[in-house]
C-alpha cells in the first residue's frame, strides 16, 4: 500500500472514506462520472441506483479491482493509491463478495486464514488464529463453527465466513454488494443484526442494495447514483422509498403492482407425485402434485433450499425426474422419458432459471449469442446451414429495446453487462417467445425497482393473455403481489396452498417453517 501524505484537516472529524472526482470509462460506456462521496465513520451508508448506474464499478475502484481514470480516494483522511485488493486490505477495506471466494472443501478456519499476507498466521500457529476467530465470531454474533466444512454451510453462513475473513484481516470498512439477493428472509435479518453490531463497534459499512426497505431499515445515510453520476445524498431519516425511487429512475415508480382478478381456464401443466433427486441421490422434491391453468400465476413460496429450485429445473427439463408424471396440455412430457429441455421449448415451455450464471447465460458469449441460447434451431435465426447473424442481431436489438437492456449493444460480452441487465436479457429471451407456459425462478433478483415494476407487468400481461405461469421466488412480497394461488414448499413437499387473497407474510412464514397450514391459519386468526 502506498499511503501518501496526510491531508486531514486538523480538528474536523474525518470521514472513513472520501472519494473525489472518481471517473471511469469502459470504452464508450462512461461508468462513473466525477463521483464525489463521503462515508462517515461508524455508519451504515447505502448506495442505490438503477441497473448499470455504476455502483459496482465504484466499489471495485475503492477495492482496487479497477483503477479510476481520474479522481482521488481518501481513507481516514489519508490520500491512498489503491492498486489491488492487498492495498485495500492494508488500509482496512474489506469486501464481502456476491459470489463467494471460498474453498468449499476446506473448513471455516482454514478459509479464514488462507491467503493472509505472508502466511504469518500459519507460522504463529493455527491455535492463535482459532482464538482470534472465536473472539470475532462471539463479538459479532456470527454463529459459526470454525471446524465446519464450508461446502456444508448454507449460503447465509458462507456469507458470514466472508465477513469473518474480512474482519480477520483487520477490516474497518466493509463493502457489501447486494448481500441479501441470495439469502432467506431469516438470514437477511441476521445479517442486518450483524451489520448493526459492526456499526456499534465503530466499523463503517457500505451497502449496495436494490431493496429500499433494507435501505430504510438499516442505513444512516444513502447516496443515489444515476447513469454513472452521483445525483443525491440524503440522511435516511429524511427521505422515503418514494423519493429514492424517483431520484434513481427519474420518474415516479409504482411500488405496488396493480392487477385484476385471474380468469383461469384449462389446465396447462399437470404434475403428479413428482420426485426429484440430486446428484448425491438425496430426495429434494417429494411427491409434488399440483396444476397450473391457462390464465393464472401459481407461486411457489419457500425458504430457499427446500426443493423449489430442483422442482423448477426438473420441469424445465434440465434435471431428471426420479418418479412421477408431468403433463403439458394432456400430453406426457415427463423429463427423461425422451423429453429434454429442447423438446419442452419446442412445445411452448419457456424457462428462466434461478441461477443465471450457472444455467441461463454463458458470460463469455456476446449478448446476441446469449439472446438465442437454447433457440439456435429457430428457423428465423438460420440462413441455409449457417446462423443468420444479421437476423440474430436484429432480434437481440429488439429484445434490448423492449426490456430496456443497457447498453443496447448486441455485440458486448454478456459478462460486461451489469447484473440486472443480464437478468433483463434472459427474461426478454424467454418472455418474448410468447410461450404457453412460463417457468420463472427469482425473476427480479438483482434488478432495480423500475425494472421490477416492468417485469411484473410483463408477467401479469402474459397471464392476462391466457398463458400459464409458474413462479418460484424467495421474496414473499413478490409472490404475494404476483401470484393468484400460492403453494408452500417445505423440506421437498408441497405442504399447502393459500389463495393470494388470504395470504399474508405471517401465515406463509409459519407454513414455510413447516407448520401445518390449518394450524398456521388458526394461529393467525387468534392474533
Ligand atoms: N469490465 C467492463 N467492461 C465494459 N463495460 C463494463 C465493465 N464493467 C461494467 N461495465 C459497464 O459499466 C456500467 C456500470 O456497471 P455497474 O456494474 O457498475 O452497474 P451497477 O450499478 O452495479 O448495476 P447493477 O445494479 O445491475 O449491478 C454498465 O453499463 C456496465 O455494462
Amino acid at each position: 500500500m502506498h499511503q501518501m501524505h496526510g491531508t486531514g484537516e486538523t480538528g474536523a472529524v474525518q470521514p472513513a472514506i472520501e472519494l473525489r472526482g472518481i471517473d471511469k470509462r469502459f470504452g464508450a460506456v462512461h461508468a462513473n462520472k466525477e463521483i464525489d462521496l463521503k462515508v462517515d465513520k461508524g455508519t451504515i451508508h447505502g448506495i442505490v441506483g438503477e441497473n448499470g448506474a455504476g455502483k459496482s464499478t465504484l466499489m471495485s475502484i475503492l477495492y482496487g479491482f479497477y483503477q479510476a481514470d481520474a479522481g482521488t480516494i481518501h481513507v481516514d483522511g489519508k490520500l491512498c493509491d489503491i492498486r489491488g485488493s492487498e492495498d485495500a486490505i492494508a488500509v482496512g477495506i474489506g469486501m464481502v463478495h456476491q459470489h463467494f471466494m471460498l474453498v468449499e472443501t476446506f473448513p471455516v478456519l482454514e478459509n479464514v486464514i488462507l491467503g493472509v499476507e505472508g502466511g504469518a498466521v500459519l507460522r504463529d500457529g493455527v491455535d492463535r488464529a482459532r482464538e482470534e476467530l472465536q473472539r470475532l465470531e462471539r463479538e459479532y454474533s456470527l454463529d459459526i463453527d470454525p471446524d465446519a466444512i464450508v461446502g456444508d454451510l448454507s449460503v447465509g453462513l458462507q456469507q458470514r465466513v466472508e465477513i469473518l475473513k474480512a474482519l480477520f484481516r483487520g477490516a474497518e470498512i466493509l463493502i457489501l454488494d447486494e448481500p441479501t439477493g441470495v439469502l432467506t428472509p431469516q438470514e437477511a435479518d441476521h445479517l442486518f443484526r450483524i451489520l448493526e453490531t459492526l456499526k456499534e463497534q465503530g466499523k463503517t459499512v457500505v451497502l449496495i442494495t436494490h431493496k429500499l426497505r433494507e435501505i430504510m431499515a438499516a442505513t444512516d445515510n444513502v447516496s443515489v447514483m444515476r447513469q454513472g453520476a452521483m445525483v443525491a445524498h440524503r440522511k435516511t431519516a429524511e427521505t422515503s422509498p418514494e423519493e429514492l425511487s424517483e431520484l434513481m429512475v427519474g420518474r415516479k415508480v409504482l411500488l405496488r403492482l396493480e392487477k385484476g382478478d385471474a380468469n383461469p381456464a384449462d389446465t396447462v401443466l399437470k404434475v403428479e407425485n413428482l420426485c426429484v433427486d440430486n446428484a448425491q441421490g438425496v430426495r429434494k422434491v417429494k411427491n409434488a402434485s399440483f396444476n397450473v391453468r391457462a390464465g393464472e400465476i401459481v407461486g411457489i413460496a419457500g425458504v430457499s433450499g427446500n426443493g423449489q429450485s430442483e422442482l423448477l429445473e426438473a420441469l424445465g427439463g434440465i434435471r431428471s425426474v426420479s418418479e412421477g408424471v408431468v403433463e403439458l396440455n394432456g400430453q406426457d412430457v415427463t423429463p427423461g422419458k425422451g423429453v429434454d429441455a429442447a423438446e419442452l421449448r419446442r412445445r411452448g415451455v419457456a424457462h428462466v432459471p434461478e441461477d443465471r450464471h450457472r444455467m441461463a447465460m454463458v458470460t463469455a458469449f456476446s449478448a446476441k449469442e446469449a439472446a438465442i441460447l437454447g433457440y439456435e434451431d429457430d428457423p428465423a435465426y438460420q440462413k441455409g446451414v449457417f446462423l443468420d447473424w444479421q437476423a440474430i442481431s436484429n432480434a437481440t436489438a429488439n429484445m434490448m429495446s423492449e426490456f430496456d437492456v443497457r447498453p443496447a449493444n448486441p455485440d458486448l460480452k454478456a459478462a460486461n453487462f451489469s447484473g440486472g441487465n443480464q437478468q433483463k436479457l434472459v427474461l426478454a429471451r424467454e418472455i418474448m417467445r410468447n410461450p404457453e407456459l412460463l417457468l420463472v425462478g427469482q425473476p427480479t433478483r438483482g434488478v432495480d425497482i423500475g425494472a421490477i415494476e416492468f417485469i411484473h407487468k410483463r408477467i401479469v400481461a402474459m397471464r392476462d393473455a391466457g398463458k400459464a405461469v409458474l413462479l418460484v421466488s424467495v421474496e414473499l412480497d413478490e409472490i404475494m403481489s404476483l401470484a393468484d394461488r400460492i403453494l408452500v414448499m417445505c423440506d421437498g413437499a408441497i405442504i399447502g396452498e393459500v389463495a393470494a387473497s388470504e395470504a399474508n407474510e405471517r401465515v406463509l412464514g409459519l407454513m414455510m417453517a413447516g407448520v401445518d397450514p390449518n394450524e398456521a391459519k388458526a394461529v393467525e386468526g387468534q392474533s
